[in-house]
């Protein structure tokens, strides 16, 4: 007899068999998900390894660029001549410019041989807080080397220091010193600065040739030099800056006669109080509410720039000290420059009779405001500059057409 088999057995196990059911495909969609899951893996880590490798490079290519920043290796700058300097490290995170990489810092021991071993041969001149050298970093040209190593309070000095040289890599114009660099040595500061073949205006006015070489133009010529160079620290450096110790012994002159201002260890943002960092010395120079406040503005300087315009004037030095009498500053001389009539016989006999009378009253004018007591009745060193131009020969830099 023919068995009868359900019509369910017989064909559910064929059709269990040949299903491409949903086990199967689950099976083939795991494997294709896992590898990709590992490609996405592998590729990722690299991509990783990658990032972490450009890291670590740019980090170890930053660590070098700030350690040749540090030891002052600079790329425009002589190979022989600058070298690093360990001992400077201490003191470079607090000059900005070093930390930036933008001036180089000497090694003393290249300096010391530049000198002659800072030999008493190569003194160009003698301050209270060191000396300055002349040295030979090449063949070609000497530079000036000041070195801060006398007495005094070194705190103080280290702050000057480190003031002028943040200001000095700062700034940059044809009527301001140029300083090419510095060292720091254990105790001792250098800073290496251009040479100033001429020397100081003090030594030109009040030192054995009492001023016989200065010319009424060159007079004017450097009384506009110094102005150009007071408009740039007061109307384009941003934020302002004030010199705070303007004189005649910090006006330098090139081998051409232009007159640069040096000495920024005093120099501060204009409308700061000046109590950090105390001047002392000469006060002849300086503005009253200065001396008394301490208060830092442009007008500060517009006085001192006053004064240096009377030492023009006059052949006087900004502060006489007779041994018998008390000391006069030569501001005491105002009264008499507002007299027209005998303003000729008072002037430095080296420049008697030798100028347009028309130009020595506006001269003596612009010195009188200058050196108003109440600093917003002295003019902005921007008007100053531009009522000396028409005074000056046009081949000197003034406007002034000579027929
Ligand atoms: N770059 C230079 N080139 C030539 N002579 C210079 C140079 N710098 C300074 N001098 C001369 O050295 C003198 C002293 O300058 P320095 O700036 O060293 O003075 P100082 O020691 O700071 O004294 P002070 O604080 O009284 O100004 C100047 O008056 C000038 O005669």
């Amino acid at each position: 007899t023919s068995q009868e088999i359900p019509i369910s057995q017989a064909y559910s196990p064929p059709v269990r068999a040949q299903s491409p059911g949903p086990p199967i495909v689950k099976v083939v969609l795991r494997q294709d998900l896992n590898k990709k899951i590992l490609i996405a893996l592998i590729a990722s880590s690299t991509l990783l390894c990658v990032t972490v490798m450009l890291l670590l490079y740019l980090l170890l290519w930053r660590y070098s660029y700030m350690k040749n920043s540090f030891t002052g290796i600079n790329p425009n700058h002589h190979p022989d001549s600058v070298r690093s300097s360990v001992s400077t490290k201490p003191i470079a995170h607090k000059i900005d410019s070093v930390t930036k990489g933008t001036i180089p810092v000497y090694e003393y021991q290249l300096l010391e041989s530049a000198t002659n071993k800072f030999s008493e041969s190569n003194v160009l001149s003698r301050g209270g807080r060191g000396c300055l050298y002349k040295a030979c970093l090449d063949e070609k040209s000497s530079v000036t080397v000041k070195r801060l190593d006398g007495g005094g309070d070194t705190d103080i000095i280290e702050k000057q220091f480190e003031n002028e040289v943040d200001w000095l890599a700062k700034i940059k114009h044809q009527n301001i010193i140029s300083m090419l660099g510095f060292s720091v040595y254990r105790q001792t500061r250098c800073i290496v600065y251009e040479m100033m073949q001429n020397g100081s205006l003090e030594s030109l006015l009040h030192g054995t040739s009492q001023g016989s070489g200065l010319t009424w133009q060159l007079r004017m010529k450097i009384a506009v030099d110094i102005a150009r160079g007071l408009e740039y620290l007061h109307e384009h450096c941003n934020p302002p800056v004030v010199h705070r110790d303007l004189k005649s012994s910090n006006i330098l002159l090139d081998s051409h006669f232009n007159a640069k201002i040096s000495d920024f260890g005093y120099a501060a943002v204009s409308m700061t109080q000046g109590k950090n960092l105390k001047l002392n010395g000469t006060l002849g120079n300086r503005a009253s509410e200065y001396i008394v406040d301490g208060k830092v503005t442009d007008k500060n300087d517009v006085y001192s720039f006053g004064v240096i315009l009377l030492e023009l004037l006059l052949g006087k030095k900004s502060v006489e000290k007779p041994s018998t009498t008390e000391p006069e500053s030569v501001v005491t001389w105002v009264p008499k420059l507002s007299d027209r009539a005998n303003l000729p016989n008072i002037l430095d006999p080296a420049i008697k009779g030798s100028m347009d009378l028309k130009h020595l009253y506006q001269v003596a004018a612009v010195a009188v405001l200058c050196v108003q007591p109440e600093p917003s009745y002295r003019p902005l060193i921007t008007d100053v500059l531009h009522s000396l131009i028409p005074l000056l020969p046009l081949e000197l830099g003034g406007s002034l057409r000579i027929l």
